[in-house]
Formats: structure tokens, sequence, C-alpha cells
């Protein structure tokens, strides 16, 4: 399962906020897109998802253009994890994250729909929540709860915006764990936006780093979040020290702070 964009152009008014992007996300992959704020990470992301039409250019799922493809066969390839979500009804934890299961429910939930549910409560260990009704819970648990629903959706592509801003440490590490054993135990494809270019750089199999007038790089981890790079986009010297645990992106000292 793949999704290639070619020339990708998208225009919220008369100026370009994606120019001419070439990407490729393939299943087995965790690629993380990074740049400054209001570069236009999220707006790729939803072009990619088919929830913006670019001005020009062509997203393709598995090489069919994905404006011609259905409602349902795209929610059953796709999800999507915006960065908040706002919701003004009320529903529990449980119902949310069987709405996940919306695209394959015909005229009833089955007894699969209700198992997968539950496996999901439990693999994000939520099982507590199940009957807490959506508002009442923290910004960490329903970032917990909008990543768990689209993983009910069983995607083969799982697109996320800034899955781990408002988790702690574990909560991060345990989400992050999870995506990975989406892509490495069950072969799917994550491509999530991030800020923290140490998560970007510890856990990525491939980095897409944003910069101003459609500039763009990409690759590994090790090529794309080079210190001179950093300096390029984000205009900020960093130095990147080894650690037990892998390399470490650290902003220098130059009297900000
Ligand atoms: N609905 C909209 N209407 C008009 N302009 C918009 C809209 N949404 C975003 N923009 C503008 O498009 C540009 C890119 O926004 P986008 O949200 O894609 O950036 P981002 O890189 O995800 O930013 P951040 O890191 O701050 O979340 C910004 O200048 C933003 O102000």
């Amino acid at each position: 399962m793949d999704i290639k964009c070619q020339d990708l152009y998208f225009a919220y008014n008369k100026d370009d906020v994606i120019k001419k992007i070439n990407l490729e996300i393939k299943s087995g992959q965790l690629t993380s897109i990074v740049g400054p704020n209001g570069i236009g990470k999220s707006t790729l992301l939803k072009c990619l998802c088919n929830i913006y039409k670019p001005k020009h250019g062509v997203v393709y799922l598995n090489g069919k253009e994905i404006v011609s493809m259905n409602s349902r066969t795209l929610a059953k390839n796709l999800a999507y994890v915006p960065q908040k979500q706002a919701i003004s009804f009320s529903m529990t934890v449980y119902e949310m994250i069987l709405l996940g299961r919306r695209p394959y429910i015909k005229w009833k939930v089955s007894a699969n729909d209700e198992a997968i549910v539950e496996s999901i409560l439990n693999k994000f260990k939520i099982m507590h929540l199940a009957e807490r009704e959506i508002n009442t819970l923290s910004g960490g648990e329903k970032q917990k709860v909008a990543i768990a629903r689209a993983l009910a959706q069983e995607p083969n592509i799982l697109f996320l915006d800034e899955p781990t801003s408002s988790l702690d440490i574990n909560h991060q590490l345990e989400v992050i764990s999870n995506l990975r054993s989406l892509v490495y135990q069950e072969s799917k494809a994550v491509v999530v936006v991030l800020h923290d270019l140490n998560l970007a750089n510890r856990f990525s199999d491939k980095v897409f780093l944003m910069g101003k007038d459609g500039f763009y790089k990409e690759g590994s981890p090790e090529e794309v979040l080079s210190s001179e790079n950093i300096k390029d986009i984000y205009n900020l010297e960093v130095e990147i020290i080894n650690t037990s645990q892998g390399k470490y992106i650290i902003p220098r000292d130059t009297g900000i702070f």
C-alpha cells in the first residue's frame, strides 16, 4: 500500500501554502513531517488524505487517483487524527472508538466490531475510561482516545497531526510504541506531523523536513536532521550529541535563553 503525490500545490487564498511537493509514503515505514510553525505540515497531511483537494497535482493511493475513490473505500484505507477535535455532543469513550468501525458496519454492530474496540481499549490501557463522557477527559486522555478511534478503523495508512503534543513522557512512548508495532508487525504506513525533532530523529524511518516556498528535504533521520539543515530551515544553531539512546539535538544558547 502506498500514497504518492506529484507536483502538489494547495492555497487557502491567493498564496500557495503547498508548492510543488512530491512525496511517497510506503507501508512498513514511519514517516515524520517536521518544519517550523505555519509552514504547511497540517495542510499537506490534509491534502494527502483527501480532506483538501489540491489546486494542482495529484495524490495516488496504490496508483489510483484518490479523488476518484468513494468515501467508504477511503475510510477503510486511510485514517486521520487531527491536532485537536472539538466534540459538541455527548458521547462515551466506547461509543467514540466504535465510530471508527463505521466504514465496516452495515446495519448493525457485529461481535467482531465489539471485539476490536475492546482489544484497542486494552492496547491503549484506557478500559477504565470506556464509559466516561469524552468531554470530561483530560487533554492527554482525549488524544489517546482519538488515536484509538483511528486504529479501530483498521486503516492501511494512518495520518496523525502532532499525536503526542498533550502526552506526558510515558504516554508519548506508549503511543509511539503502538504506532511502531502497526508499522513493523502489521506492515502499515504511519505518517506523523511532529514538532519534537528528537522524537522524529529517534523513531522515524523517513523524515520530510518542510521549509519556505516549497523547499523540502527528505530521507533518513540521519541525513535530514543535520545541524546544517536545521540551521537552514529553522534559523537555529543546534548541537547534535551522541547518547546511549542515540543522537540528541539540542539548541545552542545564543543569548535568547
Ligand atoms: N483554513 C485556513 N484558512 C486560511 N489560511 C489557513 C487555514 N489553515 C491554515 N492556514 C494558513 O496556512 C499556513 C499553513 O498552515 P498549517 O496549519 O498547514 O501549518 P503547520 O506547519 O501545520 O503549522 P503549525 O506547526 O503551527 O501547526 C499558515 O500560514 C496558516 O495560517
